[in-house]
């Protein structure tokens, strides 16, 4: 089954809105795996607009299911995560301005930046991933720099979903194919939402974890937090 990884950086955001602890980051990292979530990610962004670097150790010292943290592999991030050492790290190609994640790598013009960067995290037992569109030359560059998985960015497929599902998901099948041919595991993420999420997770082959945060937590405003968690797993369950 599809593993989903729950982000939690919008937590961070209402936290740091007040300037307080509340909502506590790392109660809900805690809460959030035991209402079933496969894995915990966080984004700690270079402005800490939401995920602050003390969040990722406070994070770290609670892990019981799977740590995955996305950025640009800054020197920063770097030192961040080699200090964490956490299941998984996400490569964004992310400037320090951009509002959210919204392309994926240039691996035809990163691909030797990607190389050493992701030779570097293997050194540290961490898995990578690389966030990546669904272009096929991008897909296949992505297997020559030694990255674990990709992260299919799947913010076209949630935009064009409510106009035409089957045009929305076409690339995706295509790139996640492609992806497999090549040796690499595929993760998908961005703007995942209860709307879209399981017919993703039924036409998309060989799909190993979805990372869901926006939506997520905008839903679990109404529905409550436990909930909303064993509503998103349940969109991972494939018919018989
Ligand atoms: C990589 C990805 O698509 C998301 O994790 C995105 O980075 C979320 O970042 P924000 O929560 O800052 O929008
Ligand atoms: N990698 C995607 C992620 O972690 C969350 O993206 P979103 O659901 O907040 O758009």
């Amino acid at each position: 089954m599809t593993k989903l990884s729950v982000n939690i950086n919008k937590i961070a955001t209402l936290r740091n809105s007040r300037g307080g602890n509340m909502p506590d980051v790392q109660k809900a990292a805690v809460d959030v795996q035991d209402f079933g979530a496969d894995g915990v990610t966080v984004h700690p962004r270079p402005d800490e607009r939401h995920i602050r670097r003390k969040d990722v150790y406070d994070i770290k010292g609670v892990i019981k299911t799977e740590f995955n943290i996305e950025g640009y592999p800054s020197p920063d991030f770097l030192n961040l995560v080699k200090s964490v050492k956490p299941h998984q790290v996400t490569l964004v190609p992310d400037p320090p301005e951009a509002i959210t994640s919204n392309a994926g790598w240039d691996t035809i013009q990163h691909l030797s930046f990607l190389q050493d960067v992701i030779a570097e995290l293997k050194e540290y037992g961490i898995r990578t991933s690389i966030f990546i569109g669904t272009d096929a030359e991008m897909i296949i560059k992505a297997s020559e720099t030694n990255t674990d998985r990709v992260e299919l960015y799947t913010e076209p497929y949630a935009t064009h979903y409510p106009i035409d599902r089957e045009k929305a998901i076409a690339p995706f099948v295509e790139a996640a194919n492609l992806a497999n041919k090549v040796g690499l595991k595929i993760n998908a993420g961005h703007d995942l939402s209860l709307e879209n999420l399981r017919f993703f997770n039924e036409r998309i082959p060989f799909l190993k974890e979805v990372s869901i945060g926006h939506a997520l937590i905008a839903d679990a405003l109404y529905l409550g937090l436990e909930k909303t968690i064993a509503l998103y797993k349940d969109q991972l369950v494939k018919e018989k």
